[in-house]
């Protein structure tokens, strides 16, 4: 029985002795006084989920490194939390048994209880390493910093270190994933994005289900993926893991975590473009990715210079957003609350999915909706906003990252298959200032006359009527239905060139005093080849080593175990 496992007697660290207890599912330690009685104001508790390994004698993390076995030693490696931020490391405790007998015991106990909450841990993980991601650094991190973590916990890896873009795509569409536990991506957003279309798009084909189909509902992905942040911006990582920091991160995929994630498809005229977790935005965030791709030689700083560019362009672009309000309206953007691990939203969703017949979603696949503002002001109803924007952003989790810790939409949720909508309108350098500042500090973001938020299903865009015709050039050009996954610059060669020419043709505009009536669309940090495009949230379609970001529980040990 679960009591008879149970492992308990007096143990030293240095000097010091406590009384050490194994149960079902803690390990704690208690120092004892002179008296033999013990002080509970300083237990030290680890959950097994959270022990990492159990070595004999006194060791260190890379193995026979300075490994003295003296026979009565123990040493546990274990989840340790740090009291300001979400960062995790290694905690490491070196015990000292009454005996050789009572160390085997302990030894014995305390990995077969790890081995009976294993079921959610990988055992054997495919790898891929972007070595020109961010600072150039994935590399290094990753041999210096995670290969020795993953193998104290006796996790295998197979490592493809790309050597060109959407190499990682193609390996998990094609190649077997017979035997893998997790893909692990050690690189940036654009890394992450590769390997989710790839597990996506495989996912798919191997459930005979069309990407195209704004309407229909995807198969949940179910591989997890680990993300070691070695990018310029790591959003995913750092929006539901808290921090974006290579070890936290591999002792999140080490004991297993499991954290839904919301994806956004994207489609054009009923062909799926790309997917998005993070964000997809029009007028300044297309405008500043693209300007920092004529600037990538500045590496991560080239968003920054671009950001001030556009910021003083103060560029708009009309068009008209329809949108399909959440119907669950239980949160809203502007609720103030937070999704954090264990988040009550997200799981409120988990149980709605497998009833998922969601008639609202049928009027995606028409051309356009023309429903009278006036007349649909309810939940699961389109709406339609026409105007001058100087940014309409869709984000399906808060897109929080080192630049802004609570993110473009603070209170979205990561796993509640809704994304927020975000619709800045015209407005003067100084306002938009105002609201882009708001994103560093605690103020409220969204609570200016030229912002509104939306908690949205499903979104579309459409540009200017007069320039509808562009969008009709391109679908005709014979290069217009070449498969979605080769790069966007090899897919659309020809029609992005006559894009561009197109563009600089209405650099000058004197009629509307604008530098350009077109922005581009950013997708998690790639440009869009369309304007037209319909977005759509699909719940909880793939899944991540991470658990959402603690809550506030953490000061207090035994308020966060009950907590979890
Ligand atoms: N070996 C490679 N050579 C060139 N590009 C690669 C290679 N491997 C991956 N890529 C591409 O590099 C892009 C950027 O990589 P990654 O996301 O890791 O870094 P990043 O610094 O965060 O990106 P960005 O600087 O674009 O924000 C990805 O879109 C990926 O497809
Ligand atoms: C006065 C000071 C003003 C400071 C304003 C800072 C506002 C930051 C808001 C946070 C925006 C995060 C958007 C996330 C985008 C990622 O999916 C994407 C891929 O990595 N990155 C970019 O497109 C790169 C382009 C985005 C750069 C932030
Ligand atoms: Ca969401």
């Amino acid at each position: 029985t679960e009591e008879m496992d149970w492992v308990q007697s007096s143990l030293r660290v240095g000097r010091k002795k406590y009384s050490a207890l194994l149960s079902w599912s803690y390990f704690r330690w208690t120092p004892l006084d002179p008296r033999n009685r013990e002080d509970p104001e300083k237990v030290k508790v680890v959950p097994v989920m959270e022990l990492i390994a159990v070595e004999e004698g006194k060791t260190q993390i890379l193995p026979n490194r300075n490994k003295e076995d003296s026979v009565r030693d123990f040493t546990v490696f274990y989840v340790q939390r740090s009291s300001r931020s979400p960062r995790w490391s290694v905690g490491r405790t070196v015990f000292t048994a009454p005996s050789q007998d009572l160390r085997d015991q302990w030894v014995n106990g305390l990995r077969s209880r790890v081995q009976q909450h294993s079921d959610n841990r990988p055992r054997r993980l495919l790898v891929f390493i972007n070595p020109f991601g961010g600072r150039r650094c994935g590399r290094k991190i990753y041999q210096s910093q995670i290969v020795p973590l993953f193998e104290l916990a006796g996790i295998s890896t197979h490592v493809v270190e790309t050597e060109r873009a959407n190499q990682a795509r193609d390996h998990i569409l094609k190649k077997d994933l017979g035997g893998f536990d997790g893909l692990v991506c050690v690189g940036g957003d654009g890394m992450f994005s590769e390997l989710m279309h790839g597990l996506i798009g495989r996912t798919q084909l191997e459930a005979g289900i069309s990407e195209h189909d704004p309407t229909v509902t995807l198969q949940p992905c179910s591989l997890r993926i680990g993300i070691i942040p070695a990018g310029s911006t790591d959003c995913v990582c750092f929006a539901t893991v808290g921090v974006n920091d290579p070890i936290t991160s591999a002792l999140h995929i080490i004991i297993g975590d499991d954290q839904p994630l919301d994806v956004c498809s994207v489609h054009h005229r009923n062909q799926l473009v790309r997917y998005s977790v993070s964000l997809v935005g029009y007028g300044f965030y297309g405008d500043v990715l693209e300007d920092s791709d004529r600037h990538r030689w500045m590496g991560p700083v080239r968003y920054d210079y671009s950001g001030l560019m556009m910021f003083l362009s103060n560029r708009s672009y009309r068009g008209t957003v329809e949108y399909l309000l959440a119907d669950n309206q239980t949160s809203s953007p502007r609720d103030k609350t937070r999704c954090r691990s264990g988040c009550l939203v997200c799981s409120e969703s988990t149980e709605r999915l497998c009833s998922q017949t969601d008639s609202s979603l049928d009027t995606l696949s028409q051309d356009s909706f023309q429903s009278p503002a006036s007349s649909s002001d309810g939940e699961g109803q389109w709406h339609t906003v026409e105007g001058r924007f100087r940014a309409i952003n869709l984000t399906c989790m808060s897109s929080a990252c080192p630049k802004s810790p609570d993110g473009l939409s603070p209170s979205a949720h990561l796993a509640d298959g809704t994304a927020d909508l975000i619709l800045v309108r015209q407005c003067s350098r100084w306002s938009f200032l105002t609201h882009l500042s708001r994103h560093t500090n605690n103020k409220d973001q969204f609570d200016l006359p030229f912002v509104d938020v939306y908690r949205v299903k499903a979104l579309r865009f459409s540009p200017p009527n007069e320039e509808e015709d562009d969008e009709d050039d391109e679908e005709q050009s014979p290069t217009a239905d070449v498969c979605k996954y080769q790069p966007v610059a090899e897919r659309d060669s020809g029609s992005a060139k006559k894009r561009l020419e197109r563009r600089k043709k209405q650099v000058l505009c004197g009629v509307c005093g604008d530098v350009r009536s077109r922005s581009c669309w950013n997708c998690d940090g790639e440009v869009l080849p369309h304007t037209a495009i319909l977005a759509r949230v699909h719940c909880q379609l793939i899944r991540l080593f991470a658990r959402g970001i603690e809550g506030p529980c953490k000061k207090n040990k035994d308020v966060r175990l009950l907590c979890r």
